[in-house]
């Protein structure tokens, strides 16, 4: 285990802490074949992908039923997710939308190899049943007038959207209220100061 992933998460348990270590271990040995997240960022997985991911674990309220994470490439952030509702003894269910077959079976492989429950639904977001999710997380997936467009039909009431942002984020912000009304809050990212996590409440069609 990495003393990069023990600084990081301090507060998890060495369980948690040793799903984590597989799952950077899993991510190293699958990315060259299947390209889960730029090459050039591995090196510090821990802090861009792992640290990064578990802001939006943080920022929800803890007492979601349903977390659905959109595009999820390589897991970020619902796998890490996942895994900390996992080690927290949350009782939610994470479900993982990824239409790249490929990236679904590595989703698939982390899930069982760290024996944490998810489920991982290999199709487009916009072939998805209604999820009712009390949480939907997204990163680097489409600008937000777009990502608003994929996420609505997934929202539960009362709802919650958690979305990673970079520093276009005010634009998009803007771009969105041509079309949606909202209410968000901008959290700074703790891993790339010119980065937040949007968190967006009572998403409606105007
Ligand atoms: C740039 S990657 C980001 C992956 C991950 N969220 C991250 O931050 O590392 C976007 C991912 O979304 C998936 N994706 C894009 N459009 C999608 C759609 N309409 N339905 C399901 N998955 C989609 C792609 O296959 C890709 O793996």
């Amino acid at each position: 285990m990495t003393p990069v992933l023990e600084e990081a998460f301090p507060n998890v348990s060495r369980e948690t802490r040793e799903r984590l270590a597989l799952y950077d271990s899993l991510l190293k040995k699958w990315n060259p074949v299947i390209n889960l997240v730029s090459p050039s960022t591995l090196t510090a997985a821990v802090d861009r992908h792992f640290r990064d991911s578990a802001q939006v674990f943080a920022l929800a309220d803890l007492d979601w039923r349903r977390w659905t994470d959109l595009g999820s490439g390589g897991g970020f952030p619902g796998l890490v997710v996942a895994i900390l509702a996992a080690g927290a003894g949350h009782p939610g269910r994470v479900t993982l939308v990824e239409s790249d077959q490929r990236k679904a079976t590595f989703l698939r492989t982390v899930a069982r190899e760290t024996g944490v429950p998810v489920e991982v639904q290999a199709s487009r977001i916009e072939a998805l049943p209604p999820q009712a999710s009390d949480v939907i997380s997204a990163r680097a997936l489409a600008p937000l007038p777009a990502l608003f467009r994929l996420a609505h039909p997934h929202l539960a009431r009362n709802a919650t959207a958690l979305f990673h942002k970079g520093a276009g984020w005010k634009k998009e912000l803007d771009d969105a209220r041509a079309e949606w009304r909202f209410d968000a809050k901008s959290h700074t990212s703790e891993t790339s100061p010119e980065a937040v996590v949007l968190e967006v409440r009572e998403l409606s069609h105007v």
